[in-house]
């Protein structure tokens, strides 16, 4: 039986069309992984699935089942922002969920201090959960989440905003449950989360799903080799151009983007050849461009956001605030 089923989903806020048409199918026992930059969608896609927003159409099933509370026992939702009440120790905060998922009274102590056990939370269960760490906030946070024992646990953004070793912790206790048999859907616009976390992974833009599968078969699909050479540190957009136009007459080259995020450097994907670097020096070499610096890696999941979608992750975020932004200023005229 498949934990998550979407089919088709559609959700638009007035103009702007947040979710176009995704569908997904998640294996039980799977951590799936939802990539996308800032806007893409990740968080109404996860809203719709939670039953906390109406999508305008589609189909949504969990664990088989289709109706609104149904989905809700089945569902684990920690959301972005950590929604804690400061004048609460952890334990009264999750004694009030247990209340709110309707847990029986007999059972509520037992969960408490499971869900306590499993996040390594004891040490600060009686302390009020306004002076926890941002780390600490989210591990209760996810204690809360998985009180009722939900077969599927959706993350919106978990380690958003954590320093690297809380993002660790929540990485392996994330691991840990997935070998319990819980699935998990996890949204992030970190490229090494998905990475390290994901069995399979879904890359998001504008709504829409641009490419599914395990990040080895995504990754494959990019091809070859990567090259980024940056003729200056920060070049021209007309230098790189210049250099692009030169580069793309070699035959190994498959595809040049210019990354303005990076200075203007100059993205190549290359079929994999040993001379590659070498035929690139010749050429620049032969009509006077002189490099900074040149790197070669094997293809990453941004790769692969760049392969569909002619622009990185990060040039993604930064055009959609540039959007935003030129909404609000369109408004206030
Ligand atoms: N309640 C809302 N009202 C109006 N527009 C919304 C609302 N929620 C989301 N949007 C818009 O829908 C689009 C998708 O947003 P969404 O939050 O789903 O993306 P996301 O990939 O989760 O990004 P983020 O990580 O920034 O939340 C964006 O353009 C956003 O501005």
């Amino acid at each position: 039986m498949q934990a998550v089923r979407i089919e088709n989903l559609k959700k638009a806020y007035g103009e702007t069309v947040a979710v176009d048409g995704i569908s997904l199918n998640v294996t039980q026992g799977q951590i799936y992984g939802l990539l996308g930059p800032n806007g893409a969608g990740k968080t109404t896609t996860m809203r719709c699935l939670c039953t906390l927003t109406a999508p305008d159409s589609g189909l949504i099933e969990v664990a088989g089942v289709r109706e609104v509370r149904a989905i809700r026992n089945q569902l684990g939702y920690v959301a972005q922002e950590v929604a804690l009440d400061k004048v609460l120790t952890g334990r009264e905060l999750l004694a009030f969920q247990a209340a709110l998922y309707h847990i029986p009274p007999r059972q509520i102590r037992d969960r408490i201090d499971s869900v306590l056990d499993l996040l390594q939370l004891e040490p600060y269960a009686d302390k009020l959960s306004g002076t926890y760490s941002g780390g600490l906030k989210k591990r209760l946070d996810l204690a809360a989440g998985l009180l009722h024992q939900p077969s599927v646990l959706v993350l919106d953004e978990p380690t958003v905003g954590l320093d690297i070793q809380s993002r660790i912790a929540i990485w392996e206790f994330l691991r840990k449950l997935r070998a319990s048999g819980v699935t998990v859907l996890i949204s992030s616009h970190y490229l090494e989360e998905i990475d390290a976390l994901a069995d399979r992974v879904a890359i998001i833009d504008r709504g829409k799903i641009i490419a599914e599968g395990t990040t080895n078969e995504l990754k494959a699909k990019v091809g070859g080799d990567r090259i980024t050479i940056r003729i200056r540190e920060f070049a021209e957009r007309h230098e790189a151009e210049h250099a692009q136009k030169i580069l793309q007459q070699l035959p190994i080259v498959q595809s040049i983007t210019i990354n303005s995020a990076q200075g203007n450097a100059v993205n190549l994907f290359v079929t994999p050849d040993a001379n590659a670097i070498s035929e690139i020096q010749n050429m620049l070499a032969a009509v006077d461009i002189s490099v900074f610096s040149l790197s070669q890696s094997r293809p990453s999941l941004d790769d692969v956001f760049l392969a569909a979608t002619g622009q990185t992750i990060l040039d993604a975020e930064i055009a959609q605030s540039e959007t935003i932004a030129a909404t609000k200023g369109k408004k206030k005229r």
